[in-house]
């Protein structure tokens, strides 16, 4: 289905790495086809397997790691095994490299990826991983076989217009409902785990908007399926075979989901859902069976949830653990903030109209992120004038390290700084939307990107405006990312954090909702 799929960023991580680069075998140097050199060689101790060791302990930090120490170069090449990855830190490259999705391809790993993952037949994968050479750009253009006209249906339909905002408002109920369930259940003195919480609610309210009145997540199975499904896609690139021993729990969630959907099709759920599940439907019933469809929606959930969820559970952890970023988002929440008719009602339009939360949200992808965009090269091809990338390598964009850029991002690019997405606009601001990876970008730019944001800020300013959260430590202990997931732009906290919520003092008793 598009496919959605890709947070599949780091999904490909496992792809490439183990995968592709033990098929596609390395050509010597051809001096004569190109007399530029490849990028700075990164020498290994241990040869074909130190850099492939180095990725698979480290996970994504590894190019974060040997990205800091040769910071001096804008790209590197890390020989493995037969082949080669060239990772690229420096924004203008990646400009360079985004010009050519064609040769650079997202989508041919994108293709890989999602046929492996949702253990899709063979004649959906041929037809899926078909991908014509002479295609331009998902957004734009039509009738380019399955992949792309699956995702250019995703596009079109994330777009803002009708039924983007038709997903807003149907993700902005179970918002509403879930912090009045919350309020409701404080006097209890409830702990929460805050990562589970978060979880749970950012999932309901996403599949809410997506799947409509019959959405199959409403069963905890089906929600808890999918998310072993999600913790195990390392293991589940590993094969059909080999994935039933590695990724046994992956493997039977990957069934509870699609068990489901295919109910949720029997029944045409989605004529009641999304513009864009039924868009996505449309363009796949033309191809693939039943099944495959229904498999391809488990996959889809990696592009809808898997980094809502952190990028939420992050936000608010950002604005808690620091009394003046709570303050100030507080005090931009209140300013819409009405009281109407024995409702609370925070004004859903002019959320886009503070500065300091949605600069926070965009601060909390930049600092957290730490996925990488993966590329297959599919052709020989020169970067820049300068750098000869080999057909069947690899390009990985080291969204860390474009994050922590200090001439883009000024000497404070370590700290957090609410304040860092503020318009107006300096100087850097052109040369950030490049550095700036956290949507990924080019003719890949995240077409959920501005659907996530809202309601990711949704959620946050009802929470801000209504709670406070104290941790059961006392204090906002330094929280670690569990990187253990390469298939994640954005990675969840690597301990749990229990907290207690408590309702802000005057505002015991009344119900809140959103307006139009
Ligand atoms: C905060 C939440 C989200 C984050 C951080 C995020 C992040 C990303 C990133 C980094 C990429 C680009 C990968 C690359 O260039 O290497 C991407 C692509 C994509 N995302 Fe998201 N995403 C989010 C939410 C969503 C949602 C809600 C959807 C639902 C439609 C979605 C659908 C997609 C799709 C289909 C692509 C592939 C685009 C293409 O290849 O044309 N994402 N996302």
């Amino acid at each position: 289905m598009e496919h959605q799929f890709l947070s599949l960023t780091g999904i490909c991580l496992l792809s490439s790495t183990l995968l592709g680069l033990v098929v596609f075998s390395c050509r010597k140097l051809d001096e004569k086809t190109n007399e530029k050199p490849e990028p700075y060689h990164v020498p290994s101790v241990v040869p074909y397997l130190g850099h492939l060791i180095g990725i698979i302990w480290y996970r994504n930090g590894y190019y974060t790691k040997i990205s800091a120490k040769y910071n001096k170069l804008p790209i590197y090449t890390l020989p493995v095994l037969k082949g080669q990855i060239y990772v690229i830190n420096e924004p203008d490259l990646i400009v360079a490299a985004q010009r050519q999705p064609k040769i650079i391809s997202f989508w041919q790993v994108e293709a890989m990826s999602i046929t492996t993952l949702g253990a899709i037949s063979t004649s959906g994968s041929k037809k899926l991983k078909n991908i014509p050479s002479q295609v331009h750009h998902a957004e734009k253009v039509q009738g380019q076989g399955l992949l792309l006209d699956g995702l250019s249906a995703t596009h079109r339909a994330m777009a803002p217009g009708l039924g983007f905002q038709e997903m807003l408002l149907a993700a902005r109920e179970p918002i509403a409902e879930a912090l009045n369930a919350l309020a409701g259940r404080i006097t209890a003195q409830v702990h929460v785990d805050m990562w589970q919480w978060v979880k749970h609610e950012v999932t309901h309210a996403t599949t809410e908007s997506v799947y409509g009145p019959m959405n199959p997540y409403r069963d905890l199975a089906v929600e808890n399926g999918f998310w072993d499904f999600s913790d195990n896609v390392m293991w589940l690139m590993s094969g059909p075979t080999l994935s039933k021993i590695l990724a046994s729990k992956g493997c039977e969630g990957r069934a509870t989901v699609i068990a489901a959907f295919l109910e949720y099709f029997r029944k045409n759920g989605h004529e009641s859902g999304s513009a864009l599940v039924k868009a996505r439907v449309k363009v796949m019933k033309r191809e693939l069976p039943q099944s495959d469809i229904a498999a391809l929606e488990c996959v889809n959930g990696q592009a809808i949830l898997v980094n809502s969820v952190p990028t939420a559970f992050w936000t608010l952890w950002q604005v808690y653990s620091n009394d003046e970023i709570l303050h100030a988002v507080r005090g931009e929440v209140d300013a819409i903030t009405s009281f109407k008719d024995g409702w609370k009602t925070i004004s859903l339009p002019t959320l886009t109209n503070l500065p300091i939360l949605e600069s926070t949200m965009q601060e909390t992808l930049r600092y957290r992120s730490c996925g990488v965009g993966p590329r297959m090269v599919l052709e020989d091809t020169v970067l820049e004038s300068k750098h000869h990338l080999r057909k069947g390598s690899y390009v990985m964009f080291d969204n860390r390290s474009l994050h922590l850029h200090k001439p883009t991002w000024g000497s404070d690019s370590e700290d957090f700084n609410m304040r860092r997405f503020i318009k107006p606009i300096d100087r850097r601001r052109i040369q950030r939307s490049s550095a700036f990876r956290g949507f990924g970008g080019g003719a890949n730019l995240c077409p959920g990107k501005d659907f996530a944001s809202l309601e990711i800020m949704a959620f946050v300013a009802m929470f801000v405006a209504r709670f406070d959260m104290i941790p059961d430590k006392g204090r906002w202990e330094n929280l670690q990312q569990d990187l253990s997931n390469v298939a994640l732009a954005i990675s969840p906290p690597a301990s749990k954090v229990f907290v207690q919520i408590v309702e802000r003092e005057s505002l015991g008793g009344l119900k809140w909702k959103f307006e139009d």
